[in-house]
């Protein structure tokens, strides 16, 4: 099975990903099978702060579309559930399908969301750069929200709003005051494991911490994603779309849910 995987990934058009990932044993994404999940009862609540000023500009990178944030200081951070560190908020992206059928990373008992959101902190009080923490084992978390169609989301409209102005991979707009938190779930619930980054370079650096509950959005909201672009502009359009890796296979992992 491992090696139809790593074909199957490095065959995969989006994600040109090397044949395989060297000791490849943490993979994300996953299918999260509820009832093998593991409560464990010393799991902590997930501390989130954000300071909405550390926003900084919204990013085509040619994947997906990027809200960034200024990482240079404590600022906007996560503490608590399985972490052992403090983590800085570098950006959060998201992943979503051409139609509401598929689009999310994660499945939760082989249920797939039309889109999934990722909040990406890196452990800057063990290693200097994000660049450093990539590369290592508890260097990353990545807070994963579902998204499914229903009512109209305000919080998420007012980045709707803004991406017009990125369509094109390697477009930026300013975007200065913005709370994420206004993305989460207010639901403290979660899943959490041992997994990998979903895009290359694939590195095993990320402890995945995903949201039992989804947020709703509606229609329109998630059409927005469908008009970003791949392309830059002036080459032959491409819409960003299906920009998802496929399921990874869980290996030896256990997956801890913080809730019975
Ligand atoms: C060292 O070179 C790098 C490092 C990281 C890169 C990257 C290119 C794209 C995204 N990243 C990311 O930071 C990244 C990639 C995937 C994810 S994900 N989808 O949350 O697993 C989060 C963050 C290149
Ligand atoms: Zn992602």
């Amino acid at each position: 099975a491992c090696s139809s995987y790593r074909l199957r990934d490095a065959l995969h058009p989006l994600w040109q990903s090397p044949l395989s990932i060297p000791g490849g044993t943490r993979q994300s994404p996953i299918n999260i099978q509820w009832r093998d999940s593991i409560y464990d009862p010393f799991l902590k609540p997930l501390k989130i702060s954000y300071d909405p000023t550390t926003c900084l500009h919204i990013w085509n990178n040619g994947y997906s579309f990027l809200v960034e944030f200024d990482d240079s200081a404590d600022r906007s951070v996560i503490t608590g559930g399985p972490l052992e560190n403090q983590y800085r908020l570098k950006q959060f992206h998201f992943h979503w399908g051409a139609i509401n059928e598929w689009g999310s990373e994660h499945t939760v008992d082989s249920k797939v969301y039309p889109a999934e959101l990722h909040l990406v902190h890196w452990n800057a009080v063990v290693y200097p750069t994000f660049e450093e923490a990539v590369m290592e084992g508890n260097g990353l978390a990545v807070i994963g929200v579902f998204l499914k169609l229903g009512e109209h989301h305000e919080g998420l409209q007012m980045l709707v709003d803004a991406l017009p102005a990125v369509k094109h991979k390697d477009t930026v707009i300013e975007f200065d005051v913005f709370d994420p938190s206004c993305l989460i779930p207010s639901c403290p619930d979660y899943w959490t494991y041992a997994g990998s980054l979903t895009t290359p370079p694939l590195t095993e650096s990320v402890t995945w911490i995903i949201k039992k509950k989804p947020i709703e959005v509606d229609e329109n909201q998630l059409e927005a994603f469908r008009m970003l672009l791949f392309t830059s502009d002036g080459e032959e359009e491409k819409r960003m779309v299906d920009n998802f890796r496929p399921l990874q296979p869980l290996m030896n992992r256990t997956v801890r849910s913080s809730f019975q």
